[in-house]
Parts: structure tokens; sequence; C-alpha cells
């Protein structure tokens, strides 16, 4: 079975492969310093919790914060005896190239996503991925990542905006009842809503006009369904289209290998 890890600047996500269904999905909060043992002890324990019975063999790990990846490393090799695959080291390879500046390191959660969309839906794509950053990746006909944008992410800018001004609190992203709010949580999440429903479409239209060929949206990252009701439009919305990505990737390496 596969270990896919999804460690972003503010989560880390693993999820259990069986090589049809993932069996389960544990999230924690990333740390550059935790250890490979502590990996170990809360992994152990949720996937005794959920009762899954789990023989890891592989593992790949797709990661924005470069420091995790060497205790992700020893994790994999002291726990289940095995040297993972690194989505953007030279020895991972994928499946269409990117199409890049020269030295540009394009985030490996955008390769894996580019490649998890360009699985399923085939090209002409612009990826969503409402992260720590949200980031919109242009998918070309033959599935190469070929661009794109980088935003501040919807958190991020509610926490910007309460550590800058003292008087506007700590507040969560949600669709507010109306635009024009009548109390500050109601004018900053309108603004925060509102601002990221224009942001997208804005930013899509200019994509597709840039394209100059008819493309397709996909919304993901847990704040993507959110999104999803207000008046842009995706094609569609996939929660765990980074997972997929991983495992596409995964499958593709293990092919060459045996090439
Ligand atoms: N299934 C979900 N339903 C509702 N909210 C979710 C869900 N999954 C995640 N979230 C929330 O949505 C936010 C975005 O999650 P996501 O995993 O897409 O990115 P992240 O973990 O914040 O960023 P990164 O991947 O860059 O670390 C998180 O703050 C999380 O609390
Ligand atoms: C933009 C983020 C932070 C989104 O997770 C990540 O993809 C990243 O660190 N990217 C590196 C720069 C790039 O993708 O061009
Ligand atoms: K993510």
């Amino acid at each position: 079975m596969l270990l896919a890890i999804d460690c972003g600047n503010t989560n880390t996500v693993f999820s259990i492969w069986d090589g049809e269904k993932f069996l389960c999905t544990l999230r924690t909060s990333t740390h550059h310093a935790r250890t490979a043992d502590a990996y170990f002890t809360w992994y152990s324990t949720l996937v005794k919790h959920y009762g899954i019975d789990a023989d890891i063999t592989d593992v790949i790990i797709s990661s924005t914060v470069p420091r995790v990846v060497f205790n992700l490393r020893v994790f994999a090799d002291r726990f289940f005896g095995c040297r993972p695959v690194v989505v953007g080291k030279p020895e991972c390879r994928l499946p269409h190239a990117p199409r890049v500046d020269p030295g540009t390191q394009v985030g490996p959660d955008r390769l894996v996503n580019s490649a998890g969309a360009f699985d399923r839906h085939g090209g002409d794509l612009i990826v969503v991925d409402f992260g720590t950053a949200t980031t919109f990746d242009v998918v070309a006909h033959d599935g190469a990542y070929v661009g794109g944008v980088i935003a501040p992410g919807v958190n991020l800018s509610l926490e910007a905006l309460h550590m800058a001004a003292a008087a506007l609190p700590h507040v969560d992203v949600t669709k507010p009842q109306k635009v024009i709010g009548t109390n500050t949580v109601d004018c900053m999440q309108s603004g925060v809503f509102w601002g990221y429903v224009g942001l997208v479409n804005g930013i899509c239209d200019r994509i597709r006009a840039e394209y100059e060929k008819p493309m397709r949206i996909i919304g993901t990252g847990g704040l993507a369904p959110l999104f999803a009701q207000g008046e842009m439009l995706f094609d569609f919305i996939e929660d765990d289209l980074t997972m997929h990505g991983l495992t596409v990737i995964h499958d593709y390496n293990k092919k060459a290998e045996t090439i």
C-alpha cells in the first residue's frame, strides 16, 4: 500500500491508498522540527483508532517546506523500510515536464495538482487551489504545467488584516448574508469572501484571454466548496486532487522502474 504525504506550509496530510481507494486521510499542522518518531506516534495512533490494517510498502511525498523532507525520509525508512519518492527531486519522474523559465522551482503541490487534474480531465485546465496561498496552475493540452498565478491565501489575508489593524478581530472566512456589512466582522467577511470571488473570476478571465483556447476550471483545497457558493464558476470541485495527483505520479514512477 502507498502512503501519500502532502506537506503544505500550513497543514500536512497523510492518505493511505490501497490501489483502488483512500482508506483514510490524516491531517496535522506542519512543523519543520517534527521528528520521524513523532510522525509515527501520531500516525499509528490514528490508524489504530480507525481500525485500518495498512501494510505500507511505498511512500510518496510532496512538500512545499523543504526542511520537513529530511524527517519524513527518516520516518519512511525507519518504520516502513522504504525510500520515499519526493516530488521535485531528480529521482522523481513526472508524466509531463513543466515548461517554465530555466531555474524555476515550481511548487511540488502545483506539479502534483496538474498531474492529478490532467489524469482526470485531460488538458487545457486552470487548477485553483485554496491553500496557504491561492494558486492557479495552467495545464496545457498535453498535460504540462506551463505557469500560473500565486495570490495570498484566504486565511492569510484575514490574518494579515487582524495583525495589522488593532481594531480588527480574528475572524473565520464564511459567506456573508449581504455585501454591505453592518458590523466589523460582517464587513471583514464580506471583504474577504467577495474579494476572493472577484480575484478568482478576474484572474481566470485574464488567463483565458491570454491562453486563447477554451479552458475548464477545477477548484480544490478546503475552501473551494465555500467559494463555489459565490458567483464564480468552477467546472469541477475536487477535494482529493493533490492526493490523486500523488497516486498518479507514484504509478508513473513504478512503471518507469520496471522498464
Ligand atoms: N474538508 C474540509 N472542509 C472544510 N474546511 C476544510 C476542509 N479541509 C480543510 N479545510 C480548511 O480549509 C483550509 C484550507 O485547507 P487546505 O488543506 O486546502 O490548505 P491548507 O492546509 O490551509 O494549506 P497548505 O496546503 O498550503 O498547508 C484549512 O484552513 C482548513 O481548516
Ligand atoms: C505557492 C505555494 C506556497 C503554494 O503552496 C507553493 O507551491 C510554493 O512554495 N511554490 C514555489 C514557487 C512556485 O510554485 O513557482
Ligand atoms: K494544499
